[in-house]
């Protein structure tokens, strides 16, 4: 994950042609994320993820739910929504799934994932009810305990459907050093790609797949073309 710059997220529960899967796969994207909110399950997962498995990229599947765990991904990561209203997507859901998994477990493929959800109409916020108000230095603090007290290798800011607020993304910035910062949300055209691709480690991008997909793998070249802004 720490090489990344792009990736895209595909949802197994909507539907991606032949031809817009291979124009995903082979834009030169650092990875394809495979997860969603809501309808998730086995069988269109393993679905999803055995098409993309006939190109050379590399594939994760991002568990939302533990039922639809697929084999034969090159990693799993694993949400922990930061400033959910509910210990369930904190803790619960994960304690769960380890104590069903137990002994199965690839852990050298696992990386746990703190998000911080805030567009209040997505899904996902609605789903953990997510503290969706939380100002820069709320913020801030969340990529600070995510990294320093959790240790979680990845602060992902989730806009999802909604382009984000770059302040907020910039907050996020200052207060990670060592973990990976993954921006998504909203992406549709190079200004926006760029402006989020300055302070993010890693650009997602979902819903403009599934709209207009040429677009798209544009975005891969916006995003690896933008220099990071330097912290030091
Ligand atoms: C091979 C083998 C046996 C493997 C074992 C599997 C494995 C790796 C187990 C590890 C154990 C473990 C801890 C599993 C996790 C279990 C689990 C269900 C955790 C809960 C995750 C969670 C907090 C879910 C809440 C929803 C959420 C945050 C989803 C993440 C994706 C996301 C933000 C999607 C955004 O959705 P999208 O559809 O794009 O947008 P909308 O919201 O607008 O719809
Ligand atoms: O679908 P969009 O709005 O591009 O967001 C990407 C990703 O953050 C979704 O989990």
């Amino acid at each position: 994950m720490n090489s990344w710059r792009h990736v895209f997220k595909l949802d197994p529960n909507r539907t991606l042609s032949d031809r817009g899967l291979e124009t995903i796969c082979n834009s030169g994207t650092d990875a394809v994320i495979v997860g969603g909110t809501d309808g998730i399950t086995y069988e269109n997962s393993r679905r999803l993820i055995e098409r993309i498995r006939a190109y050379p990229v590399e594939c994760l599947q991002e568990i939302s739910d533990e039922e639809a765990v697929v084999f034969g991904v090159d990693g799993y990561l694993i949400p922990v929504v930061l400033n959910a209203g509910s210990l369930r997507w904190v803790l619960e859901a994960q304690h769960r799934a380890i104590r069903k998994y137990g002994d199965w477990i690839p852990w050298e493929k696992v990386a746990a994932v703190g998000y911080v959800v805030l567009n209040a109409q997505s899904k996902v916020a609605r789903l953990t009810e997510s503290r969706t108000g939380a100002d820069p230095a709320d913020i801030k603090a969340y990529a600070r305990l995510a990294e320093n007290l959790f240790r979680i290798p990845a602060v992902y800011l989730e806009y999802s459907g909604t382009f984000g607020d770059e302040t907020a993304v910039r907050a996020a910035r200052e207060g990670v050093e060592r973990s990976h910062l993954l921006y998504g949300g909203g992406i549709t055209r190079e200004e926006e790609a760029r402006r989020m691709a300055r302070w993010a480690d890693t650009v997602v991008v979902g819903n403009l797949v599934y709209e207009n997909v040429e677009a798209a793998a544009e975005t891969v070249r916006w995003v690896k073309e933008t220099v990071k802004e330097d912290q030091t």
